[in-house]
């Protein structure tokens, strides 16, 4: 199993957020989690980066607890595309090949400066790698995070709403980018998302939470609109278009 969450609790100033999350995850997976705002998606996230410590329970990655994981190794295992996304003075072309930190061991080798090239390329960030990234748009900088994670070349990626500040292509392209480096590398991924559709186009199993619990763990295609209602509060229809699950709000 490349990622096991076991019973896991979370706790923020003695209020209890995370009840009992238990889920695995084989390589070439792709999970989307799901549910209402503030429930703990990105609490979460993080605590599968090691960055939270939950209450009790474990997560394991390749069968080892996060927790007794040297930083390290958390940093070259473990790809995070935080949802808060940071600007500095770096270039794009430098924030993106930080990605290869983990891996540096003297310094940067010609592997490390054509990982970052080729990633640059295929995100079609060539013509900004010599911008300042607190120059770049919303969209731009969600790329480069993005970028940065990939470059990484991670067993496990974290992302936290990675499509949220991307125009329609975006989306597609950084999607199925994401989809193609899960199947290819056979890593696992994890992403929290609000956009349904998108979720259940380019997910292998979704998570809902509600009030705490994982309310449904399924496949795509066995969402229903009860599950929808009961997480969200609100009514919806699911219609099969070209085999792909589409929710619309019934008003
Ligand atoms: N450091 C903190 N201390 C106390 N409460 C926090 C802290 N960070 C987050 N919370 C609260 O925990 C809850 C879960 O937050 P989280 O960011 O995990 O939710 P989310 O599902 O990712 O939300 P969204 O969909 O709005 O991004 C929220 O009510 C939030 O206000």
């Amino acid at each position: 199993m490349m990622l096991s969450v076991c019973g896991v609790h979370f706790t923020y100033n003695s209020h209890p957020l995370l009840r009992n999350i238990d889920f695995s995850l084989e390589r070439g997976e792709l999970l989307a989690i799901l549910g209402p705002n503030g429930v703990g998606k990105t609490t979460l996230l993080k605590c599968m980066n090691a960055i939270l410590r939950p209450a009790s329970g474990a997560i394991l990655v390749q069968e080892r607890d996060i927790l007794s994981l040297a930083p390290a190794d958390i940093a070259r295992d473990i790809g995070y595309v935080s949802q808060k996304n940071e600007a500095s003075r770096l270039t794009v072309f430098d924030a993106v090949l930080m990605g290869r930190t983990p891996h540096i061991r003297w310094r940067m080798s010609d592997d490390d400066l054509r990982k970052t090239d080729a990633i640059l390329h295929t995100m079609d960030l060539c013509s900004k790698a010599m911008r300042h990234i607190d120059t770049l748009s919303g969209g731009e900088l969600q790329k480069v995070c993005i970028a940065r994670a990939l470059v990484q070349e991670p067993s496990l990626l974290l992302l936290d709403e990675p499509t949220s500040a991307l125009d329609l292509k975006n989306q597609v392209e950084i999607m199925n980018l994401i989809r193609r480096v899960v199947d290819e590398h056979r890593i696992a991924a994890v992403m929290s998302m609000h956009d349904l559709n998108m979720a259940l186009r380019h997910a292998d199993k979704t998570i809902f939470l509600k009030d705490g619990d994982i309310h449904a763990m399924t496949t795509p295609g066995c969402v229903t609109p009860e599950i929808i209602h009961e997480v969200y509060g609100l009514p919806v229809h699911i219609h099969r278009i070209d085999g792909q699950s589409i929710v619309i709000p019934q008003n």
